[in-house]
């Protein structure tokens, strides 16, 4: 009898919602919509606010601070992340609040901002 061969499980990274997440680049999303909420309400942001998001992976956080906020600056070491969020939010009021950046880890990034 031929034994079929068993693939083990992905240790480095998992798939999920049609994205496999990175768990080295720290890739774990938040799905808990309250957690999400408590953060935006305790960080107490402004509707006048321009806020810096690093790492937003698929967006569920950028959501609540673009909602919160005046407009969103979001840095993404991950391409495929950049891809999903603007896929995410295109075509939706907030398109025009939310920028999205593709860059390498924060070491090597030398933001620079020209603040109003
Ligand atoms: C915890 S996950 C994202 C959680 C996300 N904010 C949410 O609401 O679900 C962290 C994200 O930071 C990104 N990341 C990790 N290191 C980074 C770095 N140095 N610069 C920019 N993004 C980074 C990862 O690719 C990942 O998408």
């Amino acid at each position: 009898m031929r034994k079929e061969k068993t693939k083990a499980p992905p240790t480095e990274c998992h798939y999920q919602g049609g994205i496999s997440f990175h768990k080295s680049n720290g890739q774990h999303i938040l799905k808990n919509p309250m957690l999400v909420d408590s953060i935006v309400q305790k960080s107490g942001i402004k509707s006048t606010d321009i806020i810096l998001e690093i790492g937003p992976g698929t967006g569920n956080l950028t959501k609540k601070l673009l909602e919160a906020g005046k407009s969103v600056i979001a840095v993404e070491l991950d391409s495929r992340m950049v891809l999903e969020l603007q896929r995410r939010f295109q075509g939706t009021p907030f398109s025009n609040k939310l920028k999205g950046f593709h860059s390498k880890p924060l070491r090597t990034w030398n933001p620079c901002f020209i603040l109003p």
